[in-house]
């Protein structure tokens, strides 16, 4: 039995409201966020504490994003503890995810629940995003809580496929961040996201490359 069971109805809940269907997902991601929890005593992996917390701050808002997520390859910039890539790998099918995070302890717990929940479908690379020599590679980049768009695009940019895109969440509009974006880059889409259980809302920024004013 899973330990934080209790949280089972708000998080089917709050699936349903994304559009998600519940299960067997809402099972699968308290699986992970047991994990989360147990490591976060020690391994301070993240500042919310609470699984409760956990289930909005963490699950449901790194799953509001997933109808603009597509079957084919992902990475997930500073992933940290996984986040978006661990809820979006085991909610999209089809869906290849390569979380990045250069801090070791993070990658540790990050192999260990790869491991423990038989995610097929995720590897993780220990590495600066700077530094992952796979050109091209990536149908989609996502990148939550990571940096601004400008720095996303600066280490992350070459991941990208011709047609591929950045899918990066902010909590306040980043029309600021937007107008400082690199020459070669556009926005695709700005969108206003609602989280299930959090006040306020959030934004998705698509980037793609611009044929138009290449860099
Ligand atoms: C604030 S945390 C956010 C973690 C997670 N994305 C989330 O939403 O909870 C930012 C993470 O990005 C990682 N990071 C920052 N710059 C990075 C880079 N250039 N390459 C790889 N990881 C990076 C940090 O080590 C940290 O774990």
């Amino acid at each position: 039995m899973n330990p934080l069971s209790h949280l089972l109805p708000e998080l089917e809940a709050g699936l349903v409201a994304l559009g998600l269907p519940p299960r067997p997902l809402a099972g699968q991601l308290l699986d992970y966020l047991v994990l989360l929890d147990r490591w976060n005593r020690t391994y301070n992996l993240t500042a919310v504490r609470d699984p409760r917390e956990m289930v909005a701050k963490h699950l449901l808002d790194s799953l509001s994003m997933w109808r603009q997520v597509r079957p084919g390859t992902l990475a997930d910039l500073g992933t940290g503890p996984g986040l978006p890539g661990i809820p979006l790998a085991l909610a999209v099918p089809g869906l290849q995810v390569t979380l990045v995070e250069s801090i070791a302890k993070k990658t540790r717990f990050l192999r260990e629940a790869v491991r423990k929940l038989g995610l097929d479908n995720v590897r993780v690379l220990e590495s600066r995003a700077e530094a992952v020599d796979e050109p091209g590679a990536f149908d989609q980049v996502t990148a939550r809580a990571m940096d601004t768009l400008a720095g996303i695009l600066a280490v992350g940019g070459h991941l990208l496929a011709p047609e591929g895109r950045l899918l990066a969440m902010k909590g306040q509009r980043p029309d600021a961040e937007i107008a400082a974006m690199p020459p070669g880059w556009r926005v695709q889409a700005l969108e206003t996201l609602a989280v299930p259980g959090l006040d306020g809302d959030r934004h998705l920024v698509t980037i793609t490359r611009d044929p138009a004013k290449p860099a």
